[in-house]
């Protein structure tokens, strides 16, 4: 079991604290100064504070406030050379969390599907810390990568949800205008994305055999897919994609001088 503490209990830092609570494998501390927030994880942590002290005194500290007030956060936080402090905050530099710590950083970027143990992060560390390794295993897959590669990473999979969860919408909205049962649609929409990304990940082939096997020929698919892929879908994803990482950079900059 691991000693974690969790400073900030908003849509991330509860959707941590709700994942972690399902393995029942770590004591969770909760801290935030919003006393609504605080009450909304309480029955999924062993203790809630709003005294940042308290949620110093833990193995693993996930700092997921904002980042415009991660430096007070810091200010605030006074943490032992063995302990590890987890940054998850968008276009934060390690460096700028290191240079105001006494712990070992880690810097990942999560998503909110951690609630259900279905979390895809990305991490940048120096060293290999297991106590941070069990927990990403506990809250879904995790993978490593250069902190340079940061700014995409959290477009892909930290701001991704969003995008994923409007093309279910549109793909909704479409079967809907077709004719089809709103609630009906709904389901469908979402189990075709979910069962499509499973099968994607249990897969060795690429998403273009992928589609191969779904599109007869002559059949219903290779008409949809003759209207995907004369369209411009590729490159307003790719733009999409660009201006989150963009904003990440911009957010970089930010600490550039502090
Ligand atoms: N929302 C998301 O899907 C994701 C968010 N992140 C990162 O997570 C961080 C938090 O984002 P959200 O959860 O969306 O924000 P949020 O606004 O929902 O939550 C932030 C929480 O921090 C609390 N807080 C503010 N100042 C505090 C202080 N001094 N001490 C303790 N708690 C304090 C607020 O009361 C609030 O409950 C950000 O840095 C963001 O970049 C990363 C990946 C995904
Ligand atoms: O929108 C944001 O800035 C945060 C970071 C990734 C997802 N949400």
């Amino acid at each position: 079991m691991t000693d974690v503490s969790v400073i900030g209990c908003g849509h991330m830092g509860s959707a941590l604290i709700r994942g972690l609570d399902r393995t029942g494998t770590h004591r969770v501390v909760a801290c935030d100064l919003d006393t609504s927030a605080l009450e909304a994880v309480e029955p999924y942590c062993a203790e809630t504070t709003t005294d940042i002290a308290s949620a110093a005194d833990a193995d693993v500290v996930f700092v997921a406030v904002k980042p415009k007030v991660i430096a007070a956060v810091l200010a605030d936080l006074d943490l032992p050379a063995d302990a590890t402090l987890v940054t998850i905050a968008a276009g934060v530099p390690r460096s700028f969390v290191e240079s105001h710590t006494d712990a070992t950083v880690v810097r990942i970027m999560p998503n909110l599907a951690a609630e259900l143990g279905e979390m895809a992060a990305a991490v940048s560390w120096d060293d290999v810390d297991d106590d941070v390794r069990d927990i990403l295993d506990d809250l879904g897959e995790f993978v490593e990568i250069e902190e340079g590669e940061m700014d995409v990473a959290t477009a892909l999979n930290g701001s991704g949800p969003a995008f994923v969860y409007y093309l279910i919408g549109a793909m909704r909205k479409a079967a809907v205008a077709e004719g089809l049962d709103p609630d009906a649609a709904t389901t469908l929409a979402a189990q075709t994305f979910k069962g499509a990304a499973e099968t994607v990940v249990q897969s060795d082939e690429d998403t273009d055999a992928l589609i191969d096997a779904v599109a007869t020929e002559g059949g219903t698919t290779i008409e949809g897919m003759e209207v995907l892929w004369d369209s411009d879908v590729e490159s307003v994803l790719a733009e999409t994609l660009g201006a989150a990482a963009e904003r990440s950079r911009e957010l970089a900059g930010g600490f550039d001088d502090e």
